[in-house]
């Protein structure tokens, strides 16, 4: 039997204590049929709409965000739906989702660790499609520490888990200090360094085989020019 989408009344209650501040983790944000259809309206876009990267191809909705501010593009309905959804549970403190990324994960794919940068309010929100991944966390390179130290598997602190369906919000330190990164593998064996394992549903020692993953990354960009026309006046 289909499981029903969660009824989120208090974002408290999926509050992942072991990893640092703040992350939650909410299983099963959407459902199956919600999943189907963002997959479908993902898969219909033009196919201009796509830019592929090395590891991953990318969909950008709501404007690019620049230094200047974003030049506002219009977020499609089935987007923008899941904008306010995430917006009211108060993830970006009041303020609404106006950027959303698309990102496409074949097995085997992933992402280098990188740090989001200071154009979004330090939220980040993801909804996971078609398939988990783990999210690796880093320290970042510090000035203090000796070159020796300073390798990927030296900095790697820890996991998180996002099964197909969830709803990850990483806000405070967790946004704004560590890097964050996907391992370009085609299963992942969970270890006591995934933070997330019991509200995720896993054991340790299971292995799950990671097939395509869409991910929506929804975000506010707080400085935006609404109209081209601001862009032309002296
Ligand atoms: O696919 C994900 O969950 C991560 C995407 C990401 O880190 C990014 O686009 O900046
Ligand atoms: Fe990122």
């Amino acid at each position: 039997m289909e499981r029903p989408a969660c009824v989120v009344e208090d974002l408290k209650q999926f509050v992942v204590r072991e990893a640092p501040q703040t992350v939650y983790y909410i299983p099963d944000f959407i459902s199956e049929e919600e999943e189907s259809y963002l997959l479908h309206q993902v898969y219909k876009s033009p196919k201009t709409k796509w830019t592929q990267l090395s590891g991953r191809r990318l969909q950008n909705w709501g404007g690019l965000p620049h230094p200047k501010g974003m030049l506002v593009d219009k977020i499609p309905d089935w987007l923008q739906n899941y904008c306010e959804k995430i917006s009211l549970l108060g993830a970006f403190s009041g303020k609404t989702a106006n950027h959303v990324l698309v990102n496409e994960y074949e097995q085997g794919e992933g992402i280098m660790p990188h740090e989001d940068g200071p154009l979004y309010h330090p939220t980040v929100t993801t909804i996971s499609l078609g398939s988990h991944t783990l999210l690796d966390f880093y320290r970042p390179i510090s000035s203090r520490d000796g070159e020796a130290s300073q390798t990927e598997e030296n900095r790697y602190l820890f996991s998180l888990l996002v099964k197909p369906r969830s709803l990850l919000i990483l806000q405070d330190e967790m946004y704004q200090r560590l890097l964050h990164g996907i391992q370009e593998r085609d299963q992942d064996t969970l270890t006591d360094k995934v933070m997330n394992l019991s509200a995720a549903g896993a054991q340790p020692g299971e292995t799950l085989s990671r097939g395509t993953r869409v991910s929506l990354t929804i975000r506010h960009v707080p400085k935006v020019i609404k109209t081209k026309l601001v862009l032309g006046r002296k």
